[in-house]
């Protein structure tokens, strides 16, 4: 079953036009990012696990195909849409189609629960964004320290686990960088194995820390702090059902919030985790324009005066860095501020070829310093013209341009868009942007 709203698939663009400054309030849907290991950590579990808040986006709803097609069964409460039950399948396909892992990043989380249903998981190169030559040997060097066999080839990759993923009883690793896939693999192949984990240079961006919050409520004990993850399994398996909610989407908030503040405008985002929120709102603040951050949503109140300083955007996988994909949101915003702002994403080295193409279609100046950091200068006046989302983050930056640009900017690809928001265009007419839907 596809939980994508029809409405969306006949529309492959989107007409931004100008008009009056964004304002009201808006709800954000479960995140995609976080969403994603949420689902394969609760397959790994190997119990059921009914998890709420699963957004109708296109990634999340191919992971859900996948895990079916992976030996799980996901059963979808009729009564609550956005719920969803994941239990082991008695009898999984002799050969599932994974091909649909092609197209996304987050295919790699698969591997621990195939391991659990197959002892062995075959899977494609994974897909995604196109945004730079996205590696995955981190991820093979944990399964090795799992004492897994890795095979490649052209078309994709191997895992095999003996003893049916089970085996060592301590894992002790240390990622040479923050890898925050390589990370949720680990984590999430220590359940399937049983054994304990001690993760040196970890990642800990919500999407980690929330899945480690979720294995403590189904009895395993997790911790973290800057330096290392330490996970160790329940001495019993705890009754009762676990329960796991989806985390709203920090992006999408974030997104939103830059769209409000690109039109000077004034709005609150709700249904987000401030604390997801601190870097992206310390940097609005920096720049002049008031936010303020509660539990459970982001408000950006309208800028006073224009005394803001510069932006200095650099994508980071330390703990308090920026997430990479607030990235191209905040450029768009930074076209509309005045002061000369720097942007760097070394994470996805691809980010900026994408992006920055389609701006200049709509007359935006960067200067590219290299292919990953480029600087400009604002406020700046754009031309609507037809343009392009060649990856999530480059539609939902197209459209905030597209909302301060002279006449019409057209923005097509939306197909890449829904792969990380359900209906972000929506959400935007809901704090009344001018987006009319051009059909296929
Ligand atoms: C599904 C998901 O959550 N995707 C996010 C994840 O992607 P991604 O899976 O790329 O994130 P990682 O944190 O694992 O990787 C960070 C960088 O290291 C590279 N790398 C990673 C593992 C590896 O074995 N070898 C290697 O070279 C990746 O290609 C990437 O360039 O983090 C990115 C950076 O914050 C975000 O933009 C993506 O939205
Ligand atoms: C890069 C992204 O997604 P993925 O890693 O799934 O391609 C993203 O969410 O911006």
């Amino acid at each position: 079953m596809d939980l994508s709203p029809a409405r969306t698939r006949d529309v492959d663009a989107v007409t931004v036009r100008p008009g009056r400054p964004l304002a009201g309030t808006v709800r954000v849907d479960g995140s995609k990012n976080a969403a994603l290991p949420l689902l394969t950590a609760a397959a790994s579990l190997g119990r059921g696990v009914r998890l709420s808040g699963i957004p109708a986006s296109a990634d999340v709803q191919r992971m859900l195909g996948l895990l079916e097609q992976a030996g799980y069964r996901v059963a979808r409460p009729v009564a609550e849409p956005g719920a969803v039950i994941v239990t082991p399948q008695e009898h999984p396909a002799e050969a599932p189609d994974l091909a649909d892992a092609a197209r996304i990043r987050a295919s790699y989380y698969l591997v621990a629960p195939l391991l659990a249903a197959y002892g062995q998981a075959a899977l494609p190169w994974p897909g995604g964004c196109r945004i730079g030559d996205r590696g995955m040997e981190l991820h093979f060097t944990v399964y090795e320290a799992f004492g897994d066999t890795v095979l490649l080839d052209d078309s994709g990759y191997r895992v095999l686990a003996a003893d049916r993923g089970r085996g060592r009883d301590k894992v002790v690793l240390t990622l040479p960088f923050r890898s925050r896939g390589a990370s949720i693999a680990a984590i999430c192949r220590a359940v399937v194995a049983g054994s304990r984990l001690e993760l040196g240079n970890p990642n800990l961006s919500p999407e980690t820390t929330g899945v480690l919050a979720a294995l403590r409520s189904a009895g395993w004990t997790a911790r973290a702090d800057s330096d290392t993850i330490t996970l160790a399994p329940p001495l019993g398996i705890p009754a009762g059902t676990v329960a796991w909610a989806v985390p709203g989407d920090k992006i999408e908030a974030g997104t939103l919030a830059c769209a409000i503040a690109a039109t000077g405008g004034e709005g609150r985002v709700e249904g987000v985790a401030g604390s997801d929120l601190k870097v992206l709102a310390g940097l609005l603040d920096w720049a002049g324009i008031p936010v303020s951050l509660a539990p459970d949503a982001i408000t950006v109140h309208r800028a006073h005066t224009m005394s803001g300083r510069p932006l200095r955007a650099v994508a980071s996988l330390t703990p308090d860095g920026l997430d990479a994909d607030f990235e191209p949101a905040l450029m768009a915003l930074a076209l509309t501020l005045p002061g000369t702002h720097l942007f760097a994403d070394d994470i996805n080295p691809g980010r900026h070829g994408n992006l920055l193409p389609q701006l200049a279609r709509l007359g935006a100046v960067v200067e590219e310093l290299s292919p990953t950091r480029c600087r400009l200068a604002g406020p700046q006046r754009l031309n609507g013209t037809t343009v392009k989302a060649t990856d999530i983050r480059t539609g939902s930056a197209l459209l905030i341009a597209g909302l301060g640009a002279r006449g019409a900017t057209t923005v097509s690809g939306l197909d890449q868009l829904r792969r990380g928001h359900a209906d972000l265009p929506a959400k935007l007419r809901a704090l009344g942007a001018d987006l009319t839907d051009v059909p296929r």
